[in-house]
């Protein structure tokens, strides 16, 4: 079953095509990361798909509704991450957590989202005293207390610590396995290709690749690069088949070789080869004010 369906998607702001021409399926369950440069297009699309923005042109349908005027029903069977999440410091996360609940049909039990994010020790503290990656994680509480169908992950792991990116990977897994489907952008190569069935790679409004992460750009068939030592000079040979090199230097060596290392594009390289001629000689600067705002922090500070 498709989650998301977008046919010929337009949306300019003045004369600049933010997204021009846009077609993609997400299915149900899918984990689908959205890649692309600063001003790809990436936060404007996500944004018509959870009915923030509206749209110039196109069909767009999510769990099977046109999110333009979607009604509170198909609001609560998504969960959104933004961005940063907005003053609520006087507040502890168990209290924003319970009152963002209130407003669900089936919400999560408090105590399994507060473990599941990591914040068991942070949970009856004032926001005010959270870290930034803390903060984050607590977002990401936000947007899954709802037991959301759909959720949309906005550049998630952002400020998160080493340890804290891998147990939030695990988290967005065990969603994954519970059969939600998972919008996810990100500028993290590496996160994109430990979460994601699929990529999506856009620039200027258009999707330029669409795969898995080991398949993307024609990647799984790339030449690997075979690299050793030999008489203390740094060997390389690029081939198609790099089982048969290796075979060879074991024989030549007689057996270990020294510093043997085969390498593919790495799904940063293909990335980066996808979108040079797209990406101007200076990033653009970060995504524009959405008026965008978490619904949730406005009902509880209003
Ligand atoms: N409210 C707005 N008014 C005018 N232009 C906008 C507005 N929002 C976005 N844009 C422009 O539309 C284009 C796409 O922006 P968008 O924020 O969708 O890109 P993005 O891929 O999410 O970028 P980032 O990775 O920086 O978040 C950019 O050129 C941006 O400057």
């Amino acid at each position: 079953m498709t989650a998301i369906s977008i046919r010929g998607l337009e949306k300019a702001y003045g004369s600049k095509r933010a997204v021009d021409g846009l077609d993609l399926d997400i299915e149900t369950g899918e984990v689908f990361a959205l890649l692309g440069p600063n001003g790809a297009g990436k936060t404007t699309t996500v944004e018509i798909l959870e009915g923030f923005r509206t749209r110039d042109a196109g069909e767009v349908s999510v769990l099977g509704e046109d999110p333009h005027g979607a009604n509170r029903l198909w609001r609560n069977r998504i969960g959104i991450v933004l961005q940063s999440s907005s003053g609520l410091d006087l507040l502890t996360p168990r209290e924003i957590l319970a009152s963002t609940a209130r407003s669900y049909a089936k919400p999560r039990a408090i105590d399994e989202v507060i473990a599941a994010v990591g914040l068991e020790e942070k949970a009856d503290v004032r926001i005010a005293g959270l870290s930034g990656g803390q903060r984050r994680r607590l977002d990401v509480g936000l947007g899954i207390v709802g037991r959301p169908e759909l959720l949309f992950l906005d550049e998630p792991t952002t400020g998160f610590d080493p340890q804290a990116r891998r147990d939030f990977w695990e988290l967005i897994r065990s969603l994954a396995s519970e059969g939600t489907t998972i919008l996810l952008t990100t500028h993290y190569l590496d996160e994109a290709e430990q979460l994601a069935d699929r990529v999506g790679v856009i620039a200027g409004g258009q999707l330029l690749a669409l795969d898995t992460p080991a398949n993307l750009g024609g990647r799984a068939s790339e030449e690997a690069t075979v690299t050793w030592l030999e008489q203390g000079q740094r060997q390389s040979v690029r081939t198609a088949t790099p089982t048969l090199e290796v075979r060879r230097l074991a024989e030549r060596f007689e057996g270990e070789v020294p510093e043997l290392v085969v390498n593919r594009p790495s799904l940063e390289d293909t990335y980066l080869s996808l979108i040079a001629p797209h990406v101007a000689a200076h990033d653009e600067p970060a995504s524009h004010d959405t008026g965008r705002t978490n619904s949730i922090a406005q009902e509880v500070s209003a």
